[in-house]
C-alpha cells in the first residue's frame, strides 16, 4: 500500500489522541500535557535568556533606565526557575508514557484478538481479507499504533515549539523570516517522510525475502530447534536467514544510500536557511535597528523552528493512525463477511444431543478451495453410543469432526441434532457439550490443573472432579512425580517448567476431555486419542476410556484398528461418504475395505513380531 507522505492534520492527531483518552485518560492527559509543557517551558527559557542577555550591558554599566540588580536578579532566579522545572519534565514524561505504552499495547492486544477470537466460527481465520486487515491493525516494525501514539506528544509539542518560535521570531525580528522558516522546516519534513516511506515500502514490498527470513528465523528460535541440532542443520539455518534477510534488504539499502545525498542535501538547505536569518538578524543588530534582547531571543528561537521538523515522526504518527483505522475496521470487516447466523427457537442445548446427531446429505469443501472434501455424506451417531470412523489420510475424518463442532458451515446438506438443524443451535452452548481431543490438540505452556481445568472452565476449582479426572485419565502417578505437582508449568521456558513425551501430553489432553465429560458434555470427539501411546497403554486407555464414557455420544477416530474395533460401531469413510457401517465383526464378514485394511495392518503386526 502506497501512502502519500501528506502533512499530519490536527484531524488525524485528534483521532489518535481520542483513542489515548478513551484508554488511559490520565497517562494520556499527563504524557501530553508535560511534553506541551516541555516545549513551552523551552520558548520561556529562550524568552527570559533573551531579556537577561538584553539586561546585561546596562546592569553592568549602571546605566540610567537600566534595570535595576534586584530586577535582575528575579529575572535569573526566574530563568533558573523555569530551567530547573523544564529539565524535571523528562523524568516525569518517562514515567507516564511507560504507563500510557503499557495501557495502549494491552489495548491494542485485545482491539485485535477481541474480534478475532468471538466468532464461533473459524471461517474469518482464513479469509485473505480478514487476515489483509489484521495484518494492517498489527503494524509493522516500528510502524504500529503504539508508536504511533508514543510519537503523539512529541510531535504535538514540536509543532507548539515551532508555532511558538515563529511567533518569537515574528515579534522580535521579522514575520517574512519567520514564515520562511516555517515554510523550509516543513518542506523538509514533508520530503524526509517521503524518503522514510519509500525505504518501508520497499522492505514490506519485499514480502518474498521477507516472509522467507522470518520463516528461518521462527524455525530455529521456536519451531524445530531441536531437530535442527540432531540433524545438524543449525549452522545451515543461521547462515539461510542471514542470506534472506541480506536479499530483503538489500534494496532498501540501495534506496538509503541514495537518500544520504538527499538528507546531505536537506541539511545544507537547513543550514542555508538557519544561516541566512541568522545573518539577517545580525546584519541588523549591527546597522543598531536590533536590541540586545531581540537578537539574543530571535536567534535561537530561529534555531528551534529548524529543529522542530521530524519526517520520522510524521511518518510514526501516520502508520499508527493506519494501523488504527485497520482494528476500528476488523470486528465490522468479520462481521459483514461472517455474519453470525441468527439463533431461530429456543432449545435445550444443554441437554442434546438425548437421542442422535444426523449428517443429512452434507457436501463440504473449505473456503478458497473447489475441492469437496464430503459429498453427500449421511451419517448417523446415537446418543450413548461410541462410534469410530476410519479411513485414509485425508479422507476427510478431522473435517467431519470440525463440522460437527460448527467451526464450519456445510456447503450444503444439514447437520441435525435430535432433529435440529445445528445452525439454528446457540453454536456456543452447543461447542460447550462438546468434549475434543484433536491430532492437534493444545499443549498450554501452563499449570496442569489449568491444563485440565481448560475443559469447562465454569467447573475450575472442582477439586474432586479434577482428582477422577486425572485417575480416569491415568495421570496420577505424573502430577504427584512432578516438581510443583498440580501446578507445574508444562514447558521448561518457565522457572521450574516440565516438558512432558508425547504420550503423557495425550493423557493430559485426555483428563481434560474427562473433565469436560464430567462437568456435563455430551458428546466426546478423540481424534487420534492414542497415537502417541504404546500398545500396551493404547488398549487400556481405549477399554477404559469406552467404559467412562458409556452415557456420552463419542467419535473415535483412529487409524489403529485396536482401538476401532471395540468401538459399538465402526464406518469408513472413503470419496467423501460412508462406504461402509457395521460391527467389527459385520464388517470383517462383509469383506470390503475395511476387512482389508484391518487386516492388511493385523498382517504387518504378526510379521513385525
Ligand atoms: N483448512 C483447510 N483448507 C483447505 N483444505 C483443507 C483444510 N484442512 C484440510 N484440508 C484438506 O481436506 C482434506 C481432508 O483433510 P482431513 O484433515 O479432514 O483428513 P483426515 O481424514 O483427518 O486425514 P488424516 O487421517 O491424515 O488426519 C485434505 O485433502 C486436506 O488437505
Amino acid at each position: 500500500m502506497q501512502l502519500s507522505a501528506r502533512p499530519v492534520t490536527v484531524c488525524r492527531v485528534l483521532t489518535l489522541l481520542g483513542y489515548g483518552m478513551r484508554v488511559a485518560p490520565g497517562s494520556t492527559a499527563l504524557t501530553v500535557g508535560l511534553t506541551v509543557l516541555g516545549s513551552v517551558l523551552g520558548m520561556a527559557v529562550t524568552l527570559l535568556t533573551g531579556q537577561v542577555v538584553g539586561a546585561v550591558p546596562g546592569v553592568v554599566e549602571g546605566s540610567a533606565g537600566a534595570m535595576s540588580l534586584w530586577a535582575f536578579g528575579w529575572l535569573l532566579a526566574a530563568l533558573l526557575f523555569v530551567f530547573v522545572i523544564e529539565s524535571l519534565t523528562p523524568a516525569l514524561h518517562r514515567v507516564t508514557s511507560t504507563i500510557l505504552e503499557a495501557a495502549v499495547t494491552r489495548e491494542i492486544g485485545i482491539g485485535i484478538t477481541a474480534p478475532l477470537l468471538k466468532p464461533q466460527r473459524i471461517e474469518h481465520l482464513e479469509d485473505r481479507e480478514v487476515l489483509d486487515v489484521q495484518e494492517r491493525a498489527k503494524g509493522k516494525g516500528d510502524f504500529h499504533l503504539s508508536q504511533g501514539m508514543s510519537q503523539l506528544p512529541w510531535l504535538l509539542a514540536a509543532r507548539i515549539t515551532m508555532i511558538g518560535s515563529a511567533v518569537i521570531v515574528g515579534l522580535m525580528f521579522s514575520w517574512l523570516v519567520a514564515a520562511l522558516l516555517v515554510g523550509v522546516t516543513l518542506l523538509l519534513e514533508w520530503h524526509q517522510g517521503r524518503l522514510i516511506e519509500g525505504e518501508i515500502d520497499m522492505w514490506w514490498g519485499n514480502t518474498e525475502e521477507q516472509r522467507r527470513a522470518n520463516y528461518v528465523f521462527d524455525l530455529g528460535m521456536k519451531d524445530a530447534p531441536k531437530e535442527l541440532r540432531v540433524f545438524g542443520l543449525h549452522q545451515w539455518v543461521v547462515q539461510r536467514y542471514v542470506h534472506e534477510w541480506t536479499a530483503g534488504f538489500r534494496a532498501v539499502w540501495a534506496k538509503r544510500g541514495k537518500n544520504v545525498w538527499w538528507s546531505i542535501a536537506m541539511g545544507l538547505v537547513r543550514l542555508a536557511a538557519d544561516g541566512f536569518a541568522i545573518l539577517l538578524v545580525g546584519r541588523a543588530a549591527v546597522a543598531g535597528d536590533l536590541p540586545l534582547t531581540q537578537v539574543a531571543t530571535a536567534v535561537p528561537a530561529i534555531l528551534a523552528i529548524g529543529v522542530s521538523g521530524s519526517g520520522y515522526g510524521v511518518v510514526q504518527l501516520r502508520r499508527g493512525l493506519s494501523a488504527y483505522r485497520a482494528m476500528v475496521a476488523l470486528p465490522e470487516t468479520i462481521a459483514e463477511r461472517h455474519p453470525e447466523p441468527a439463533v431461530a427457537g429456543e432449545h435445550q442445548v444443554e441437554l442434546m444431543p438425548v437421542r442422535e446427531i444426523r449428517f443429512e446429505k452434507v457436501s463440504f469443501h473449505y473456503p478458497g478451495s473447489d475441492n469437496f472434501v464430503l459429498r453427500d455424506l449421511d451419517l448417523t451417531i446415537h446418543a450413548r453410543e461410541a462410534l469410530a470412523l476410519v479411513g485414509i489420510n485425508g479422507a476427510g475424518k478431522s473435517t467431519l469432526v470440525k463440522l460437527l463442532g460448527g467451526a464450519y458451515r456445510p456447503t450444503s446438506g444439514r447437520i441435525l441434532v435430535d432433529g435440529v438443524d445445528l445452525a439454528e443451535l446457540e453454536l456456543g452452548e452447543w461447542q460447550r457439550r462438546i468434549a475434543a481431543i484433536v491430532q492437534d490438540f493444545l499443549r498450554f505452556p501452563l499449570s496442569v490443573t489449568d491444563n485440565v481445568e481448560f475443559g469447562a472452565i465454569e467447573r475450575a476449582g472442582d477439586q474432586a472432579a479434577l482428582a477422577q479426572a486425572a485417575r480416569e485419565a491415568g495421570i496420577e502417578d505424573l502430577v504427584s512425580g512432578l516438581p510443583k505437582g498440580w501446578d507445574t508449568v508444562l514447558d521448561k521456558a518457565f522457572e521450574g517448567g516440565v516438558d512432558l513425551s508425547g504420550g503423557e501430553w495425550q493423557r493430559v489432553a485426555l483428563a481434560r476431555a474427562l473433565f469436560a465429560v464430567h462437568a456435563g458434555a455430551g458428546v466426546l470427539v478423540l481424534d487420534e486419542p492414542a497415537a502417541a501411546l504404546d500398545v500396551r497403554a493404547e488398549i487400556e486407555l481405549v477399554e477404559r476410556y469406552l467404559e467412562l464414557t458409556s452415557g456420552v455420544a463419542s467419535l473415535i477416530i483412529s487409524h489403529r484398528f485396536s482401538v476401532v474395533r471395540n468401538a459399538d460401531r465402526i464406518c469408513v469413510l472413503d470419496d467423501g461418504h460412508i462406504i461402509e457401517d457395521g460391527t467389527h465383526e459385520e464388517l470383517l464378514a462383509a469383506a470390503g475395505t475395511y476387512a482389508k485394511m484391518f487386516r492388511l495392518q493385523a498382517e504387518r503386526y504378526v510379521t513385525d513380531a
